[in-house]
């Protein structure tokens, strides 16, 4: 069976293993594909935003992802094995969390920055590290929402709009990842509460 995947802008191409790999057997076209994950990721957020344990460990970064895609992918909370167009090399994934996670945890500590930039600045190194064959965007903006909640804030708006489809606000966003990329945090900052 193959299924063409409109990705938009700035979103990983599933190869053809990964595409094998959707758990739904009867979905053939996207927009099916579409509902089933977006219900699946209502369930991860409802499930998300009821844990009280430490969020800041590779073990939770994980468990949100299956939470979240779970019941779409088979890989889902599981850290990519091959190499994407964004993205670290697949096998430094944990090296590369594990330094991300000491930083937060080290940056909550000492205040090294107010609530919304240590969690704005946690949200960009995870995409940017890519730790999944896909859903990061979304995990790691819900990671974002969970992370500054619980250092006091309201979740971010993300620009107010779907950010799934290409459009004014995907563009907005992905300039300013690639702002932060340039390691220029501030357009990233505001779109969040944009
Ligand atoms: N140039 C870039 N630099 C850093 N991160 C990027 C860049 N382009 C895209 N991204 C991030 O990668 C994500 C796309 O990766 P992936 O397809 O795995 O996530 P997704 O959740 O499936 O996508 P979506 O954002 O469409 O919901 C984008 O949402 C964005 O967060």
């Amino acid at each position: 069976m193959t299924i063409k995947l409109d990705d938009p802008h700035g979103a990983t191409p599933l190869d053809a293993d990964e595409i094998a790999s959707l758990i739904p057997g009867h979905i053939t076209t996207q927009g099916e594909l579409n509902e089933w994950e977006q219900l699946n990721i209502f369930q991860g957020e409802y499930w998300a935003y009821q844990q009280r344990t430490e969020i800041l460990t590779e073990d939770f970064l994980c468990q949100l992802h299956k939470q979240m895609f779970g019941e779409t992918w088979k890989w889902a909370g599981q850290f990519r094995k091959t190499d994407t167009n964004i993205g670290v090399d697949w096998f430094k994934i944990g090296v590369e969390v594990k330094n991300l996670l000491d930083d937060a945890r080290y940056q909550i500590e000492h205040a090294s920055y107010p609530p919304d930039e240590i969690a704005v600045r946690f949200h960009h190194r995870l995409v940017a590290i890519h730790l999944f064959p896909n859903g990061n965007g979304r995990h790691a903006r819900l990671m974002a929402d969970l992370l500054v909640k619980r250092l006091g804030q309201p979740r971010f708006t993300w620009g107010s709009r779907s950010l799934v489809h290409v459009g004014e606000t995907r563009q907005q966003y992905i300039a300013a990842l690639q702002a932060a990329n340039k390691h220029d945090i501030r357009p990233l900052l505001a779109f969040a509460r944009s």
